[in-house]
């Protein structure tokens, strides 16, 4: 089963970069947009985001073989039930939302007589909108792939080889593990940015110009981060609550015990604990994945 039309539900940075991907590696696919606001629309014909700009869901959606909902979150249900009445029964529905288990659960309650398969590009950046996507967003990037037992190999299979065709490489995961994996190493960092930032800016003592003066490397690379998407950012918080919540409980176990030791004196707690974490890093660093890429450091393409 190879896949020869998608649709795409929502054309801002995810949703414009898979349209310009395939466009660009995939020329025998085609494509139709569709998003819920029509300013963006007019954008993304203007970009040529997909082959047809549709001006409703149910047009974008009725001849895909591939629907990929890339809305927030918490606007995943409200796109699968604006194409729910014209989607043909057996169409795969995946999306990309930066959390699994709950986006799987209402997909798949609200869309029946779908084959959904959810997934999540683990790639973006701090920019949203239709004029934020770019082709090469997901090359060397892993895709994470979530399908419940009831998703048929052969639709798995051609989700995949898709996600490959944008040069991603693919991983399957429980949705469960996902969340709990990603609030690791995306959801809780990011909170971290948006707190320091905050933090920074309400300090009486301390001025907000004095603040983007004297921002040197650290503080800057949190204020990119923490210059993403609201909307997207919100949503995912309120829908991976019980990972964040797990994993932000042993962050800020970890970060009273630095507190106490920064109280007390006791320089070697904190010595022990930066000399565990440098060494971490520099054992990535040894092994050749000194980043998010799969294949970072391959020589042979
Ligand atoms: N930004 C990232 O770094 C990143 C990375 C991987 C995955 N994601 C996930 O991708 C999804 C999209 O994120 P993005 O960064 O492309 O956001 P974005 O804001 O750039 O684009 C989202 C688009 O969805 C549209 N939209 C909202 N509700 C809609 C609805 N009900 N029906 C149709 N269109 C609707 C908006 O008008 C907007 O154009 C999110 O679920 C996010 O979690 C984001
Ligand atoms: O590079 C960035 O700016 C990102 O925030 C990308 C990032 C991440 O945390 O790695 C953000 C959210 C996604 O769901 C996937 C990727």
């Amino acid at each position: 089963m190879t896949i020869s039309r998608v649709a795409i539900i929502g054309l801002g940075l995810i949703g414009g970069s898979i349209g310009l991907a395939v466009r660009e590696m995939l020329p025998g696919v085609a494509t139709t947009g569709w998003d819920a606001d029509a300013a963006v629309r007019r954008r993304a014909a203007e970009r040529g985001l997909a082959g047809t700009i549709c001006e409703t869901a149910g047009d974008a959606v009725r001849e895909a073989e591939l629907v990929i909902l890339c809305v927030p979150v918490g606007a995943m249900n409200a796109a699968a039930e604006a194409i729910a009445a014209d989607l043909v029964p057996g169409t795969i529905v995946s999306d990309v939302g930066s959390s699994k288990r709950r986006v799987g659960e209402a997909l798949a309650k609200t869309l029946p007589g779908a084959v959904v398969i959810p997934a999540h590009p683990v790639a973006g950046t701090e920019n949203s909108g239709p004029d934020a996507g770019f082709p090469e967003l997901f090359r060397h990037r892993w895709c994470i792939v979530t399908p419940d037992h009831t998703a048929p190999p052969a639709a798995v299979e051609a989700l995949t080889q898709f996600w490959e065709g944008l040069g991603a490489t693919v991983e399957i995961m429980d949705p469960a593990h996902h969340d709990l994996v990603l609030a690791v190493t995306s959801h809780i960092p990011h909170l971290i940015a948006y707190t320091i930032v905050g933090t920074a800016s309400d300090l009486e003592d301390v001025t907000r110009g004095e603040v983007i003066k004297y921002s040197a490397g650290g503080f800057r690379d949190f204020t990119r981060i923490a210059a993403s998407n609201p909307t997207m950012w919100r949503d995912v918080f309120l829908s991976n609550r019980d990972a964040v919540l797990e994993v932000l409980g042993r962050f800020t176990e970890d970060l009273s015990l630095l507190q106490r030791a920064i109280r007390d004196g006791d320089g070697e707690t904190l010595f022990d604990l930066f000399e565990r974490t440098r060494a971490i890093r520099r054992s990535i660093i040894e092994e050749g994945q000194d980043d998010a890429r799969p294949d970072f450091g391959r020589t042979d393409h």
